[in-house]
């Protein structure tokens, strides 16, 4: 399959007009659509790399207001893919391509971090499904020829239109200004699907990049993996999510494991659910103890859904605090800002809050909240005194 990768037939708007794109916006409408959607295109953004959005003009101008368009030294971090951690390696069965680790990472190093090649707003979908196909086409002819390298490289899934597909295969959900979008990375795009994943990412609003970082040790040789889905559900409700949205049967180990294992493994999946509503709890009748919090961190550990324990770790800080327990609730506060700053972002609530807890425990709204509730006695297993 051969693809024009050459330059737009046309001149550019650089030095030719006051409009922040490269080329002129080409646009549709109409009775489904409040605003034309148009396909903007900027060449010059990070540093060279391009991208193009389609979406309505209103819309366009929020993401350009965003740091990384307007001070682009917030991108010092993002898309310096010289050296990398990882080789590329081929899997034979039917995985296709995916990463392996070339050196020793620990939990927190940086993998990669990237800006999109495409950011598309859903609305497309309002236009015909010519017209939404000629925006992403030409979207892509407006790339930098290294950008249009990357995007051709990605993997075409469903085999139908070529610019679509590699779209469909390949894109994320995130959101920019409240608003639900789809972006394509071509780096993390390389990355395989785990159930029991050793890396995370999530999507920074203000400098429109993807991180991605080590949850655990990985080492050299390991593949470097991550989760397409929410993983804590039982088996097969997993396996379908990812043949219906991905069209793969997954491969993982916790996917392939004997029946008997994943029984116990669904069985612990179920137990951590209640455990996190009986946390959830805060009336006067609730049963919740720091013990129901240490299971719950201990269930998320041999389930090995390490990227997961911020939520834990926070339910263990809340209900320590609530108790009065200061220096478990600063304990478990620190631990869960660290994992959730990993898996949720720099400026996530969960991590803001968890950061006010172990500064100062006293202050949080769970503080004591539990105080003369029923704490069973932790050791030799019949509660004392009750
Ligand atoms: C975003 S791509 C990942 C990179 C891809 N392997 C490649 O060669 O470009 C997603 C596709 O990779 C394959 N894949 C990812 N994780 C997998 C897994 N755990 N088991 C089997 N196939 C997987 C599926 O074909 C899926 O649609």
């Amino acid at each position: 399959l051969t693809h024009d990768k050459s330059p737009l037939q046309e001149p550019l708007l650089k030095d030719a007009s006051d409009l922040p794109w490269t080329y002129w916006p080409e646009c549709y409408s109409n009775e489904n659509t409040t605003e034309p959607i148009c396909v903007f295109s900027q060449q010059d953004f990070a540093s060279g790399r391009g991208i193009f959005i389609v979406t309505s003009t209103s819309n366009a101008y929020k993401i350009l207001s965003k740091p990384a368009f307007t001070n682009p030294s917030v991108l010092s971090r993002v898309n310096n893919h010289a050296n990398p951690p990882f080789e590329q390696h081929e899997f034979p069965n039917g995985k296709g391509r995916g990463l392996i680790a070339n050196k020793t990472l620990h939990r927190g190093d940086q993998i990669f971090a990237s800006t999109p090649l495409l950011i598309s707003h859903p609305d497309a979908y309002l236009l015909s499904e010519k017209e939404r196909l000629a925006l992403a086409h030409r979207g892509v002819a407006t790339l930098p020829p290294a950008s249009q390298s990357l995007f051709w490289g990605l993997l075409d899934h469903f085999k139908g239109d070529p610019v679509d597909d590699r779209i469909n295969t390949n894109a994320f959900d995130i959101s920019i200004a409240d608003e639900q979008q789809h972006v394509v990375l071509p780096e993390i795009a390389m990355l395989n699907h785990d159930c029991r994943p050793n890396a995370a990412y999530f999507w920074d609003e203000a400098t429109l990049s993807h991180y991605v970082h080590a949850t655990q040790t990985i080492y050299p040789g390991q593949e470097i993996t991550i989760t397409y889905i929410n993983n804590e559900r039982a088996r097969a409700a997993r396996v379908d999510n990812l043949e219906y949205n991905w069209g793969f049967k997954c491969s993982c180990s916790s996917c392939s494991a004997h029946p008997a294992l994943v029984a116990e493994s669904d069985a612990r999946i179920a137990q951590m659910g209640e455990l996190a509503e009986a946390l959830d709890d805060w009336s006067s009748e609730s049963s919740a103890t720091p013990e129901m919090a240490e299971a719950l961190i201990s269930l998320f550990e041999q389930e090995r859904l390490f990227a997961g324990l911020g939520t834990p770790y926070k339910h263990a800080a809340e209900v320590y605090a609530s108790f009065g327990d200061r220096w478990n609730a600063v304990r478990y506060a620190r631990l869960s800002a660290e994992v959730n700053l990993l898996d949720k972002g720099f400026s996530d609530v969960d991590v803001l809050e968890m950061r006010r807890m172990a500064r100062d425990p006293e202050l949080s709204w769970s503080w004591k909240k539990r105080v003369g509730h029923e704490r069973p006695a932790v050791g030799c297993g019949h509660g004392h005194g009750h």
